[in-house]
């Protein structure tokens, strides 16, 4: 996306994290998995739509290629993009420079423009450590920012996991996974078609200080806009009152059901907790 400027001037409370604004690739450890993680992290998505309305351009499924998954939400003060709610969302691809639309009337690109103002890290009192909240009411649907950081391997994800078990030290790690409904002799079952797995704990942006809730107020959706490597966004899931702390569920769409025995105390609080934080074990 070489024409936009992402607009996140966010400080980190630790200045031994390197800030960034976008995924970046863990180092080259000369592994044929790093290999193909560059390869991926370097293709182009030239799926590019040609729409050229001035007017709720790329709004609908129609006019548009990649779907139109935002909508304005009117309710606020100055316009804003929420996602559409569909029962079951297909993947989100937002326009880019490639597309014919113009930026400045496309609905279609949201998470590319950075994350939301009015975001503030604070030290949580119900999570004992740092956390992110919101100054401001957000809308249901709204995003708030990426979750961003290192690109790892599936290899590199489990040491350092085991790293940090060792260490006892905060985990960061996050493995996205997306799936695609087959039908298979009369039933429909969930096919894995790719895990994205980022660590902001050395290099991230404001997305590494939401904590998890067993009855979260965000939650995470892949969205791709010039690349196959998603970014992961968080949206939120309801409307948010301002001073809330934002959280979202480190179990993703599927929490397992077994609660494994090193599983750590959960501080949520929430009338939903489990008592225990989702496992990492991925
Ligand atoms: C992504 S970080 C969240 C930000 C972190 N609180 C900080 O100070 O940087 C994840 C870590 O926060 C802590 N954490 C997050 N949610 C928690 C919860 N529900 N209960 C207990 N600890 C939690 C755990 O130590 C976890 O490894």
């Amino acid at each position: 996306m070489d024409n936009v400027v992402i607009d996140d001037d966010y400080d980190h409370k630790d200045d031994t994290i390197e800030y960034i604004l976008e995924n970046v690739l863990m180092p080259d450890d000369g592994s044929c998995e790093f290999g193909n993680l560059r390869e991926l992290y370097n293709c182009k998505l030239v799926h590019s739509c040609t729409c050229t309305s001035q007017i709720k351009c790329c709004m609908d499924k129609e006019s548009c290629c990649h779907g139109g998954r935002f909508k304005y939400h009117h309710s606020i003060v100055g316009k804003e993009l929420v996602l559409k709610h569909e029962i079951d969302l297909p993947a989100i691809i937002e326009c880019s420079d490639l597309c014919g639309c113009s930026a400045e009337h496309c609905l279609n690109r949201c998470v590319q423009i950075g994350p939301r103002k009015q975001l503030e890290i604070f030290n949580s009192p119900l999570y004992r450590s740092l956390g992110l909240r919101t100054m401001i009411d957000i809308p249901a649907g709204a995003f708030v920012c990426e979750y961003a950081g290192e690109l790892l391997t599936l290899a590199e994800a489990r040491r350092r996991l085991k790293l940090n078990d060792r260490e006892e030290v905060m985990n960061y790690i996050l493995c996205l996974n997306e799936y695609t409904n087959v039908s298979e002799a009369g039933s429909s079952k969930k096919l894995l078609v790719q895990s994205t797995i980022v660590d902001p704990s050395r290099r991230g942006n404001i997305g590494r200080y939401l904590n998890h809730s067993c009855q979260p107020n965000c939650d995470l959706k892949a969205v791709r806009v010039d690349s196959p490597v998603p970014k992961i966004g968080i949206f939120a899931l309801r409307d948010i009152a301002a001073y809330e702390e934002l959280c979202f569920h480190y179990g993703g769409d599927d929490p397992p059901t077994t609660v494994p025995s090193n599983a750590k105390p959960c501080l949520c609080s929430s009338s939903m907790c489990t008592g225990v934080m989702p496992n990492t074990t991925i």
